[in-house]
């Protein structure tokens, strides 16, 4: 076959102690087999693997107290080894039209040897590739080798700030030198966990909400490059973990906390340089909303100013507050602000009702019938202005489950931003909530339609109960509908739209997701983009932990 784009590399983890009892396990796919070992001595339970295909030494992977019979969801258990790469058995076809890498970034690691972390977004950043080509299926995954992630490893200990954790402060003295650091911004983490993104210049950035967490990876080879560097001198600590990424452009926000607003910037392909398009003044106080995404129209950037805001003191905190960085300002409203692109100029700056959302889905410019836009269309993943969402991914949440329905209702809010001057925008569900099981977020478009109307949205969705989105679901926002895929016990991740090359439906093309399934192992799925059908699914060695966002690297 052709040759594929992994490399055959793996990576040895040794044990504390030499294994004492070897059990065969698992593993059809031809590819590799493995044993299991446990040693009551040193009480190390692993598993070793062997690439028979490639003849690589044997992999011991990393010991973990959740490999066991009652071993619970892949999706919230750390990644069992440094990394991994292989073909897959597929069963069902995969179009031979799909060429190319599906790359899905996400916290893959919380624990420290027996130091766990508390939250979903704490993980370390594991990169997974899913390569298609000729039908066929290789996966790989890869921890980044991030500062953070690098000085963890070498300390056995946390040495920056994550999400949710902070490195224990030993003396007065060190805590002197720890606010010097946090204030630089030396101590935040670079652990760049959250999405990943292809440049239209070909690069590929692992993304999370520090700005030094911008981290080049290869694609081939899932390898870290090193540090994507900003060229410029705008500075500031954090940006939005989403930018928009389209072939002429890399757009982002990047929140001001001293003087509460946000910067709109825009990056050429090629370039390394930000470049100021314009800044919006929050209307909210004390701090900026949370802008973890935002969305784009063809000729404005939408800004959204959520009540739920930056929190400078809990930033300076080691232990977590209940909303972590952030804070629920519900007297300061929320807002959206729309900013045209060519100027800079805001052109709309409307009241909301209060919001949480992490996602936004799309947004889209409204025109009357002399071609004047009289409203902009923007869609989210919205919380019902609920903030208990952030403490449902807690790791100890998410791993015990126990029937209970927990998983607070979501829906796609819809707001509608008049261009008239009135004051006041909308915020709308766009369909019953209950056709997705009121589970609603990690969402994703055909990426043709960013900017403009659409009629379709793929999101994780819900069957109750739950205690995380269970569910993947198709929205049709035309007919209002939506149509639903469910395995019991699995946890899916982000269903992420691929459109076939050459098509004319907006739904015609695939969507790829990573089951973690009720046994403790995962598969790649894909479903066809306009049935919501299964059309292929293929094993993994083991599960996965949950991923959060990808993008897809064409071969051409
Ligand atoms: C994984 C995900 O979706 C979000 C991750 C967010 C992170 C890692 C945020 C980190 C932050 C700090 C470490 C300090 C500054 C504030 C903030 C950007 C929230
Ligand atoms: C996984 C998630 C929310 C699920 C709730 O329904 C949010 C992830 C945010 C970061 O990318
Ligand atoms: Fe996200």
């Amino acid at each position: 076959m052709a040759s594929l784009a992994f490399s055959a590399t793996n990576t040895n983890i040794l044990p504390p102690c030499a294994a004492v009892s070897y059990r065969p396990v698992l593993f059809r796919g031809g590819s590799i087999f493995g044993n299991s070992i446990f040693s009551k001595k040193c009480n190390f339970r692993g598993l070793i693997v062997t690439n028979v295909a490639k003849e690589l030494p044997p992999t011991i992977l990393l010991p973990e107290k959740e490999i066991s019979s009652d071993r619970k969801l892949a999706a919230w258990t750390s990644i069992r080894q440094e990394r991994w790469e292989g073909e897959l058995v597929v069963e069902g076809e995969i179009p031979l039209w799909l060429k190319g890498t599906y790359l899905r970034n996400g916290p893959g690691m919380w624990n420290i040897g027996d130091y766990n972390f508390r939250h979903l977004f704490d993980g370390y950043a594991t990169l997974v590739g899913l390569h298609f080509e000729n039908g066929r299926l290789k996966m790989a995954h890869r921890q980044i080798e991030s500062d953070a992630y690098k000085a963890a490893k070498k300390n056995n200990k946390l040495c920056y700030r994550e999400f949710s954790e902070a490195p224990k402060t030993d003396n007065f003295l060190s805590y002197i030198g720890d606010l010097a650091n946090l204030f630089s911004g030396a101590s935040l983490t670079d652990n760049a966990n959250t999405g990943v993104v292809k440049l239209a210049d070909g690069r590929v950035v692992c993304l999370t909400e520090t700005i030094k967490g911008s981290i080049e990876i290869d694609p081939d080879t899932l390898d870290t490059l090193g540090k994507f560097e900003y060229s410029d001198t705008l500075g500031g600590l954090i940006h939005s973990a989403h930018p928009i990424v389209t072939n002429t452009e890399f757009l982002t926000l990047l929140p001001d906390l001293v003087n509460p607003g946000y910067m709109v910037v825009r990056m050429e392909p090629g370039t390394n340089e930000r470049k100021v398009i314009g800044r919006v003044n929050c209307r909210g106080r004390p701090a900026p909303g949370w802008v973890h995404s935002f969305p784009v129209t063809e000729h404005y950037v939408i800004v959204p100013e959520m009540p739920l805001r930056y929190c400078a003191q809990n930033l300076l905190k080691a232990e977590p507050t209940p909303l972590y960085k952030f804070e629920w300002h519900p007297n300061s409203k929320g807002f959206v602000h729309v900013m045209c692109k060519a100027s800079g100029k805001i052109v709309a700056s409307v009241e909301v009702p209060l919001f949480v959302t992490f996602h936004f889905i799309n947004a889209y410019e409204e025109r009357d019938e002399d071609g004047r836009v009289t409203a902009v269309i923007a869609d989210c993943c919205e919380h019902h202005a609920d903030t208990t969402i952030l403490d449902k991914l807690r790791l100890q949440n998410l791993r015990s489950f126990s029937g209970q329905d927990v998983l607070p209702n979501a829906r796609v809010g819809r707001f509608t931003i008049p261009f008239d001057g009135s004051p006041y925008g909308k915020l709308e569900a766009a369909l019953d909530p209950n056709e997705h099981g009121r589970g609603m977020d990690m969402c994703s478009i055909n990426p043709n339609y960013l900017g403009n109307k659409y009629r379709y949205a793929y999101a994780c969705g819900a069957q109750r109960p739950c205690n995380f989105p269970n569910a993947l679901t198709k929205v049709d926002f035309e007919e209002k509908a939506a149509k639903n895929w469910f395995d019991e016990g699995s946890v899916p991740s982000e269903p992420f739209f691929v459109p076939r090359p050459g098509a004319i439906e907006e739904d015609d093309g695939v969507v790829i997701s990573m089951i973690s399934d009720k046994n403790g192992e995962g598969y790649a799925l894909l479903l066809d983009g306009s049935t919501f059908q299964e059309i292929a699914r293929a094993k993994f060695p083991y599960g996965l932990p949950y991923g959060l966002h990808g993008c897809w690297v064409p071969k051409n």
